[in-house]
């Protein structure tokens, strides 16, 4: 299976957004690929509330959902949406910040809403509190494909190590983490947290990344690390996508999940202990 990694640089114009997003995935599928992923937050970086209030829509009336679709069924290729800002089901005001696995019939195999959200004082002058603009999900996603089961999450889920464990242990060969990571953390964090979730689990991990300096209308600009990632279930990098925008292949085998929990079969190896 031939997988594609956007790395994108939205802006807080989702029609700019899908237009950009649609080009890539055209350009990933006549490269070959059959599985196109695309960053956290695709349809829009924003950091200004009112701005996500007046562009962001709910799911059922969303633009840059009902597009890829289409664009996955043109194409006949997987898409994970690494997510789509959206307005919650009422009575939730909050948005929320979720992940879709389109099939390439183009209709939705799966959906997951980021768990963790991401409340941090990153720096003295840059501080997130995401739990105040999205309501976080409560139930992890598999997703069985022809290809492999795949276990959705989402950019701060990284930090949580268990999710991924429970997630490899229902079954899943491919974790996928799609993210906006902050340029605070990334450099020191980002990649081996995800080799970290590659090694425990036996699983490839999967992570499109957001880049660069995101154009905003309206708000401050916002800056994101970039590297999307392939780690294989050996933790072997695959491709480090760097710090520019574009269309990043990587050949997976997926054989090599078997290989690696032969060899390291720790998944197995779970004790019950008392304490600490
Ligand atoms: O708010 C949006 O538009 C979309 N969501 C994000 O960008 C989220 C929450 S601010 N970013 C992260 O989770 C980065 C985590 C991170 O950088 C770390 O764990 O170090």
């Amino acid at each position: 299976m031939r997988a594609a990694l956007l790395q994108l640089t939205s802006s807080d114009d989702p029609v700019e957004n899908l237009r950009m997003t649609t080009h890539r995935a055209r350009e990933a599928a006549s490269d070959g690929a059959g599985f196109i992923l695309t960053p956290e937050v695709t349809n829009c970086v924003s950091t200004s509330r009112s701005h996500q209030r007046s562009v962001l829509v709910h799911q059922h009336e969303d633009a840059t959902l009902a597009g890829l679709q289409d664009e996955a069924a043109r194409l006949g290729v997987w898409v994970l949406i690494g997510s789509l800002a959206l307005k919650a089901e009422p009575p939730e005001e909050r948005f929320v910040n979720r992940s879709f696995l389109i099939a390439p019939d183009g209709t939705i195999a799966a959906q997951y809403d980021k768990l963790h959200m991401f409340d941090v004082q990153v720096t003295e002058e840059e501080t997130f509190r995401e739990s105040a603009g999205f309501a976080p999900g409560d139930r992890a996603v598999l997703a069985k494909t022809p290809f492999a089961v795949v276990g959705l999450t989402v950019c701060y889920d990284v930090r949580f190590p268990y999710l991924y464990r429970a997630l490899a242990q229902a079954g899943a060969e491919i974790l996928t983490v799609p993210a906006a990571f902050s340029p605070a953390t990334g450099p020191m964090h980002w990649e081996p947290l995800l080799r970290a979730r590659a090694i425990e689990t036996g699983c490839f991990v999967l992570a499109p990344a957001q880049v660069g300096q995101h154009a905003a209308i309206t708000g401050k600009p916002r800056t994101t690390h970039g590297h999307s990632l392939a780690v294989s279930p050996w933790g072997e990098v695959l491709l480090d996508a760097g710090d520019r925008p574009g269309v990043h292949l990587v050949d997976l085998d997926l054989s090599h999940v078997a290989q690696a929990r032969h060899k390291i079969p720790s998944l197995q190896h779970d004790r019950e202990f008392s304490g600490p």
